[in-house]
This record gives structure tokens, sequence and C-alpha cells, in this order.
């Protein structure tokens, strides 16, 4: 089996991406932020309480013939964006683009943080990280990837993101329409269970290229890409007016600056991002200034290759044996 959904930018600067899917019977649609980046399937429903909800599509299980509740178990997990929520566990039918995965587990929301109720364009998220992240207890559960391989004609799912601009999730295929020349693959490291591998390095405009391995996650749940401090201050050096704030928390510069853009390595193919895309957004609607979609990693703990990477390339998640993170030229 194969499947195909559309990541539709819920806001002009990307934030995030949605995704249709379908939970129970009859199906009830809701558009969730499928997210390499952790590994809970959770969803807006009517255990929410009402005033944490704002426009928000819900899942009833009530109103599904072949919900079960997953007695006994509850889950709470917190982003690195401090975003959170937590509540219980129904299994029901989930599909995305045409793909069905059977009792899949289906963490229905108790709790949502603010900014999760701000987001009203966003009903949830599926986790596609590796399913030892999953905080479901006693007993954790699996993802809708690792539910839906034994049907695959392929064991991967595939990540078209766009600037500005609806992409696409492919499952159990590699299409090669998506994409010219070949996928570039990189080995990942699934422990702690995040898709961890490295960039074979980095430049900043038409410098030279810096080799030097940098490890972190391709996360298409985070939006911005966050690199080691010291490539972040040779990048902004390059941008007139550039400074490091305090006040808004990372990079920002005049929205006139003309930005480089960045290249970054897997193995020996690179892929740049334009200018544009760390170009992120006016730090308020009206002000002149801008902040950036490159930031550091100092505060995280981690690299992050999110969004603002992501969408520069073709990207293939392939669950193998090891599993392995492959990048294709689009
Ligand atoms: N990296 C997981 C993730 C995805 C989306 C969000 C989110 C969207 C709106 C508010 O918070 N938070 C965390």
């Amino acid at each position: 089996d194969t499947g195909s959904a559309a990541a539709v930018p819920i806001n002009e600067v990307d934030i995030a991406y949605v995704t249709p899917v379908t939970v129970g019977t009859p199906p009830q649609t809701l558009m969730l932020d499928l997210d390499t980046g952790s590994s809970d399937l959770w969803v807006f429903s009517s255990l929410t309480p009402s005033s944490q909800v704002r426009g928000q599509e819900i899942y009833s299980p009530a109103k599904s013939s072949t919900s079960k509740l997953l007695s006994g178990h509850t889950w709470s997990i917190r982003y690195g964006d401090g975003s959170g929520s937590r509540g219980t566990v129904y299994t029901d039918n989930f599909t995305i683009g045409g793909l069905e995965v059977e009792s899949q587990a289906v963490q229905t929301a108790q709790e949502v943080s603010s900014s999760f109720t701000q987001e009203q364009s966003l009903d949830g998220l599926v986790g596609l990280g590796f399913s030892t992240l999953n905080t479901v207890r006693p007993s954790s559960q699996l993802t809708f990837f690792d539910n839906a391989r034994p049907k695959l004609d392929e064991e991967v799912f595939t990540a078209d993101l766009k600037y500005h601009a609806t992409g696409s999730y492919d499952f159990g295929f590699i299409d090669r329409a998506k994409y010219t020349g070949n996928i570039t693959y990189t080995p990942v490291q699934q422990s702690p269970g995040y898709w961890t591998h490295s960039l074979s390095g980095y430049a900043v405009g038409s410098g030279a290229f810096q080799s030097t391995q940098i490890q972190g996650i391709s996360d298409t749940g985070t939006t911005l890409l966050y690199l080691p401090t010291a490539i972040v201050t040779a990048y902004y050096r390059q941008v007139q007016g550039a400074q490091n704030s305090q006040y808004y928390g990372g990079y920002v510069f005049p929205c006139s600056s003309t930005l480089p853009t960045f290249t970054f390595g897997i193995e020996g193919a690179r892929f740049t991002i334009p200018a544009s895309y760390i170009n992120y957004t006016r730090i308020s609607p009206t002000s002149s200034t801008c902040y950036g979609g490159l930031q550091s990693s100092s505060g995280l703990g981690i690299n992050i290759f999110g969004d603002v990477a992501l969408k520069a390339a073709f990207v293939v998640f392939s669950g193998t044996n090891p599993p392995r993170i492959g990048f294709g030229t689009k």
C-alpha cells in the first residue's frame, strides 16, 4: 500500500504545516501536524475543555463505531517550544492520504497549552519519530508509520515541504517526479528516538564550504533551523545591521537587508537554502525589523534541522534496518 497527502502551511510564514487525516467510522477529518521530532499522535477531542478549544476540529470517539478506550492509559508531552498537552487514549481507524491503519492509538487531549489553543488551524500532531519516544503509559504505543510499515510497498515516508506553498507527505514510495538526480543517504542514529544524523558541513553565501560534521535531528515539526553559535554568528556577520537580540530571543536584522544563502552538506551532496527562507518574519506586523530563520542551538542542547532547511530538499525518511535519511534536490 501507499499514501499521499498535502502539507499545507498554517500561516503566511510557514510556522507549521498541517495534513488532512481521517479518524473513526464514519470518518472524522482533522488537520494534523506531521512531526518527525516526536512520537505521540494526539488530537483535540470531545474531552478537551471547551475553554481550551478555539476553532479547532475535534475527534469525538463516542461518534465513532470503531473507537475503543485504551483503559487505564494516559499520556503527557512537553515540546521544545514550551507547548504541551496531556490526556487519555483510544484506538480507532486512522488514515492519511488513503493509507489506513486499523486500531491506531489516538491520544485524546484533556488539556492543551495556550499556544495550541491559539493555533486554530492545527488540530493535533502525528508523531513520526521512533516509537521509543511515545509517552503513553503504562504501555507505550506505536506511531502511524510503525503501524503502517507491514503494509507499505517500501518502508519509507517522504517530506516535500514548500516555501509559502502546499507540499506533500508520501508513505510507502519515493516519487521520482518530486526531485532531480539521485537521493543522497546518510546513516541515522535512532536512539533515543529522533531522526538523528550529521551534516557534512556548510557554506555561507558564496563562501568556501566548511567540512565539519554537525549532528542534529531532522524535525518537520520545528519551524526554523538551529545550528551551533559559531556557524550562526559567521552567517549574520554577513548581514548589515544584524544583531543577536536578548529581547527577541535571537538574531534580528533590518527587513531590507540582503541575506546570503546558506548551504548544508549531506555526505558529498550540497543543498542551498535561499535567502528568502532565512528572512523569516517581521517581529511585528508593522515593524521593519525581521527575525531570522537560522538561529543558534546553544540553548537547546541539540541542533535542529527544521522546516527552513527541510523545505530546501526532498527528504526520504527510511525505516529500513538500519534506518537512514536521504536528501534529493528539487
Ligand atoms: N515540535 C512539535 C510542535 C509542533 C507544533 C507546536 C505548536 C503549534 C502551535 C503551538 O505549538 N508545538 C510543538
